[in-house]
């Protein structure tokens, strides 16, 4: 019996950069995607990723789309849209592997045994299906509890992504690990760079940012560890020695001077949302905060108070947001 296409649901950065590397290998897939201008695209120009060529993938809006039983899918939309998609697909039996960054309770609550942390960077242009892998990075892909085998929709990705020289495949005997240690970066890096209207490479150079930048790594590591939770290394350093090198002043400062050339350019994927009013904050630093307990998180605390302030009032993006948060660096 030939299986039915993999669908991935959300064609943004990490939904076209999956769907075009399964594709190139020849695997059946096709995208679901909400946004109209986005399917009109796809649907005459096809899925690019900057620097190969254009490959034709179907494309449905969301609105048609009907999940049947046994279809695997691959769940590439922001945490805040989880819910519709859950919604469709209700008591529908499929294979669900989400690639997303965050904590969602909708998304916990379901069996899927699967999930995936992208640490690379893919910028997906507006209205279109074009993306940009700005930074190089790994895919990692384990499962949520105990030991779950690699099913068949596991296996392909990994297959598909064999391949690739700068999007590294990692399987991983848990995932949770990775996740918690990309909160911790994405809990520091989202909100300054989006208030600030920074790029990514911006939040080492700039003095301002930097502190606040090293301050909130620093608080997220306490909030985890604190926590129990176990972290596993993505990027050059376990969290652990990103905690240790932060703590020597000197050597943290140097250690930005060396990455922030590869940072330079790539922007954090809240940077779009925040002008939207709808953010991955709630799955982040709100998180993060309900996971404090005990653990003092007053800049976790701060960033959530001003992305809420910038997106209720719709304040510009802007360097000055960064000053109001300076009183509380200890
Ligand atoms: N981009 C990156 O470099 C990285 C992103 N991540 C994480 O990956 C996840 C995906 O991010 P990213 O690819 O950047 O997101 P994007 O915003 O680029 O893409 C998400 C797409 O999903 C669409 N969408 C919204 N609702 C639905 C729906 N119900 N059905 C189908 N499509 C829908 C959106 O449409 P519309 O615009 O109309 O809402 C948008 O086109 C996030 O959790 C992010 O934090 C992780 C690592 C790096
Ligand atoms: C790659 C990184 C950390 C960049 O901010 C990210 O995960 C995102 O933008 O969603």
């Amino acid at each position: 019996m030939s299986l039915a296409p993999i669908r991935i649901v959300g064609a943004g950065g990490i939904g076209c950069t999956v769907a075009a590397i399964l594709a190139q290998v020849g695997t059946p897939v096709e995208l679901v995607e909400a946004n109209p201008e986005k399917v009109a695209w796809g649907q005459r120009h096809g899925v690019e990723i900057v620097g190969r060529s254009a490959i034709r993938i179907p494309i449905h809006t969301f609105d048609d789309w009907q999940p049947r039983p046994n279809d695997r899918i691959i769940l590439t939309t922001k945490c805040y849209d989880n819910a519709a998609v859950l919604n469709r697909i209700g008591d529908t039996p499929v294979e669900l592997l989400p690639i997303q960054n965050g904590f969602d309770p909708i998304l916990d609550a379901q069996p899927h045994a699967y999930e995936g942390i992208a640490s690379f960077v893919s910028e997906c242009d507006p209205d279109r299906l074009v993306t940009r892998i700005t930074r190089p990075g790994e895919l990692h892909l384990g499962p949520r509890r105990g030991t779950a085998a690699a099913s068949e929709l596991v296996q392909t990705v990994v297959r598909a992504f064999s391949p690739e020289k700068s999007l590294r495949i990692v399987t991983v005997s848990e995932i949770l690990p990775y996740k918690y240690s990309k909160l911790m970066y994405n809990a520091a890096i989202a909100p300054l760079a989006a208030a600030a209207g920074m790029d990514n490479g911006e939040l080492l150079t700039v003095p301002t940012a930097r502190r606040l930048f090293f301050a909130l790594l620093q608080e997220n590591y306490r909030i985890l560890a604190n926590a129990g939770l176990r972290l596993e290394r993505i990027g050059p350093f376990h969290p652990k020695t990103v905690a240790r090198i932060l703590r020597q002043r000197w050597l943290a400062r140097m250690m930005a001077g060396l990455f922030a050339p590869s940072l330079r350019g790539t922007y954090c994927s809240m940077a779009n949302d925040l002008p939207r009013g709808k953010t991955e904050m709630p799955y982040y630093n709100e998180h993060l905060i309900r996971l404090a307990d005990t653990t003092p998180c007053p800049l976790n605390r701060g960033v959530v108070s001003l992305l809420d302030r910038i997106q209720r009032e719709r304040l510009p993006v802007g360097r000055h947001h960064l000053e109001s948060l300076l009183p509380l660096l200890g």
